[in-house]
């Protein structure tokens, strides 16, 4: 999708630039029982946000990526208190908000509004655009100046519709118009955080420019702060502010918008960015240079140990299975979870030897791929490594870094770096395939089980599936 880029700084406002915390969230988990059988036993748990730590400043755009099933709904729901979470602290305007009951939380609902996936199961087909638009004043009691309606068509206008279309029913518009209707909705109440939960994946590509760019002119118009959820790195890249890359309940790469597109540093970013298309001609290898990510997600039910994305990084080596990397910030700006970070320096040098897994992942990456991947991160760390002179990474010293757990090397010592060079030579798929397989197929059945076994008593509120006549209106029409 082409978008225009977005202005240095167009989206900041006073308090942005004085870089005053909205939203801070520390160690938040979210996880769905798995019941089963009579009693409705707990016999596991889908760890869907399992320990993120970030903030987010008035004014600024943070977006929020990662494949499927990584937890980014999960999270955006978690942080408009749709559900409750199981671990973890929710702090808004330095106000814990993480366990506020329905009272609590009612003068919250107006700062804080979502908008949803799906413009057409998000509308409710029986209401009016102008009782749908309206329904937030009507929720939370407030009559504005002039009165309902007069506020309505006048939001109806700032979001590019019709003031007449006031009395029409939602099959009446088309996708983009219905996401404008979305977002009327959102702004109603002049929140102060609007979470957009992949505002455009659903419409017509030719639409959804159009959405992003309105959503970028209301918060320059109204100061607004947003938390743009999104699978897709070419949507947030030109709206966010700073990014934060999830990957299976956990926050990767956290880190200001040009330094990510720049030099990622998690290899799980550069492999997210290989896969967006560069409208470029002149980068005539660009194909060659993608990275093609072996399998799926795995089950979050079970996370691989250590850094959940050892089993897809053709980097591993044995830290990396053993111990989870910590979200530290080795440049100014870029926050990584990472032993083995691209465009930086190793942060476990002597950890040489790869993991089978890797020399199969490494056969899914171009030489291309590999070889820029080497040159990239030997220059670049040069690179930091003279400018960081004055600077102090934040990272522990090598002395105080666990040491891997010695295991049986499974491939001839490599350094990860030239490892990348030369691409390790093909091996027999080993049985770990099985097993991964296995993780998925339980991951489906068991998120099926646990979504019933939450059903009556998570109440996930609001949700754009609550197509139901009645659901429809957002979040604020269902009780925690
Ligand atoms: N109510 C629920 N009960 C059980 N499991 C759930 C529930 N909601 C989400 N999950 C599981 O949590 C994990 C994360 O889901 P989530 O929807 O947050 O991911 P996502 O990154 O937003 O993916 P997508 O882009 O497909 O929506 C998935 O494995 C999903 O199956």
């Amino acid at each position: 999708m082409t978008t225009p880029a977005k202005s240095e700084g167009a989206t900041l406002t006073k308090d942005a630039a004085a870089g005053e915390t909205l939203l801070k969230v520390t160690g938040l988990q979210k996880h769905f029982p798995i019941r089963k059988g009579l009693l409705q036993r707990q016999v596991g748990a889908v760890r869907a946000v399992d320990g993120i730590d970030f903030e987010v400043r008035r004014g600024e755009t943070l977006g929020v990526v990662g494949e499927s099933g990584c937890g980014k709904s999960t999270m955006g729901r978690l942080i408009t208190r749709l559900l409750e979470p199981t671990a973890g602290k929710i702090e808004f305007e330095g106000k814990d908000i993480t366990h506020l009951g329905v009272g609590g939380m009612r003068p919250l609902r107006r700062d804080v509004q979502m908008i949803f996936q799906d413009p057409y199961s998000s509308l409710n087909p029986r209401h009016t655009i102008g009782t749908i638009v309206g329904a937030p004043f009507k929720l939370q009691g407030v009559t504005p100046e002039g009165g309902v309606k007069k506020e309505v068509q006048r939001l109806l206008s700032v979001v590019g519709l019709s003031p007449e279309h006031y009395n029409r029913y939602p099959h009446e518009f088309s996708g983009g118009q219905r996401q404008r209707i979305g977002i009327a909705r959102a702004l109603a109440l002049s929140p102060k955080l609007v979470v957009a939960d992949e505002p455009v994946s659903a419409l017509d590509v030719s639409i959804q420019a159009q959405v992003v760019n309105l959503l970028d002119d209301l918060q320059q118009e109204l100061g607004l702060t947003y938390v743009i959820i999104a699978h897709d790195l070419s949507v947030v890249r030109h709206v966010s502010d700073r990014i934060a890359v999830m990957y299976l309940g956990k926050i990767v790469e956290l880190a200001d918008r040009d330094l990510l597109y720049k030099s990622p540093m998690h290899p799980y970013t550069k492999a997210l960015m290989s896969a967006v298309p560069i409208p470029d001609p002149s980068r005539k290898s660009a194909r060659s240079e993608r990275i093609l990510l072996q399998g799926d997600v795995p089950s979050p039910i079970a996370p691989p140990s250590g850094c959940r994305f050892h089993t897809r990084c053709w980097k591993a080596t044995e830290i990396c299975r053993t111990t989870e990397p910590p979200l530290l910030e080795l440049r100014p700006g870029q926050q990584v979870a990472c032993h083995h970070p691209e465009n930086f320096a190793d942060q476990a040098p002597q950890d040489t030897v790869l993991l089978r897994d890797a020399r199969k992942a490494a056969e899914t990456v171009s030489e291309e791929a590999l070889a820029e991947s080497a040159a990239t991160s030997a220059a670049v760390a040069a690179e930091v490594g003279e400018a960081a002179e004055g600077l102090t990474p934040v990272t522990k010293p090598a002395a105080d870094r666990p040491e891997p757990v010695a295991a049986e090397p499974l491939v001839p010592a490599q350094k990860n770096v030239r490892a990348v060079e030369e691409p390790a030579a093909k091996e027999p798929a080993g049985s770990e395939d099985a097993t991964v397989a296995e993780d998925a197929a339980a991951a489906e059945s068991a998120g099926a089980g646990a979504a019933d076994g939450e059903a009556g008593t998570e109440g996930d509120a609001g949700t754009e599936g609550d197509a139901g006549p009645d659901g429809a209106e957002g979040q604020e029409s269902t009780p925690k």
